[in-house]
């Protein structure tokens, strides 16, 4: 059976209090397309008054630390999101593997820090250009959900995004075979991992996701949802793409 589809904005640093507006329209779609999970990343800094205001959507965090609690300045623990409202964490997104020098093993023990602090992991994973025009991209994917996702948590409460970093805000996306080929690898590792259980994993895709590319994108065998970029930031846009999820395949 096809695992419920999950619609997850993430805002990256976008987003200042006059921005919780799009929250409202957003929340509209979840009465709307009720067979759809749809959930929104805002900065830190809005995540509390964001999961106030909105009590229907799954506000999360775009980030924790690995540590509960420390000496880690300008860092935040999944308690602390929790404790804001948040529900899950983004976790491994490429930027903050760029950014930020996240490897593999990092990841993975903030993916295991959020899950311990009660949140569901998104846990981030894609190639570069470079590794896809060398034909290595499903062995960089495979080896970075081998080494980002952890194997002794509870999979219900991991989300797995495939986002080809040359996809990420340039307006460009894989082909569909391409999506197909990388969702089936990652779901065979995942149900290596957890067997059966791994089928209910979500994958989402993300990468360039619009209204007009988003039913073609979302209907491909195990796409189970996208983690959606700057257009998450209007619901104008952001809710066609919801809808798309909720249309029938075929
Ligand atoms: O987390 C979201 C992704 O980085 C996709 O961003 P984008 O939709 O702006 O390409």
């Amino acid at each position: 059976m096809a695992n419920r589809k999950l619609i997850a904005g993430n805002w990256k640093m976008n987003g200042e209090l006059s921005a919780l507006a799009e929250l409202d329209a957003i929340g509209a779609a979840v009465d709307d397309y009720p067979e759809v999970d749809i959930a929104v990343a805002p900065p830190f800094t809005l995540i509390a008054a964001a999961a106030l205001r909105s009590p229907d959507l799954i506000i999360g965090g775009q980030d924790c630390h690995a540590n509960v609690a420390g000496a880690h300045t300008g860092c935040v623990s999944a308690t602390m999101l929790k404790e804001s409202g948040a529900r899950f964490a983004i976790v491994g997104h490429s930027e903050r593997r760029a950014d930020h020098h996240e490897s593999d093993a990092d990841v993975r023990a903030k993916a295991n820090a959020a899950i311990a602090g009660g949140l569901t992991a998104i846990v981030c994973v894609g190639e570069s250009e470079d590794q896809r025009d060398a034909g290595d991209a499903v062995a960089v994917v495979e080896a970075q959900v081998e080494g980002s996702v952890p194997a002794d948590v509870d999979p219900a409460m991991l989300v797995v995004a495939y986002e080809p970093i040359w996809a990420v805000g340039t307006g460009r996306t894989p082909s569909v075979a391409e999506v197909g080929e990388m969702h089936a690898a990652i779901r065979a590792r995942l149900v290596a991992t957890f067997g059966e259980a791994g089928q209910g994993v979500r994958i989402l895709y993300g990468g360039s996701v619009k209204p007009s590319n988003a039913a073609t994108l979302l209907h491909i065998p195990d796409v189970d949802g996208a983690l959606v970029g700057g257009a998450s930031l209007k619901a104008a846009d952001f809710v066609p793409i919801i809808a798309a999820a909720a249309q029938p395949v075929g």
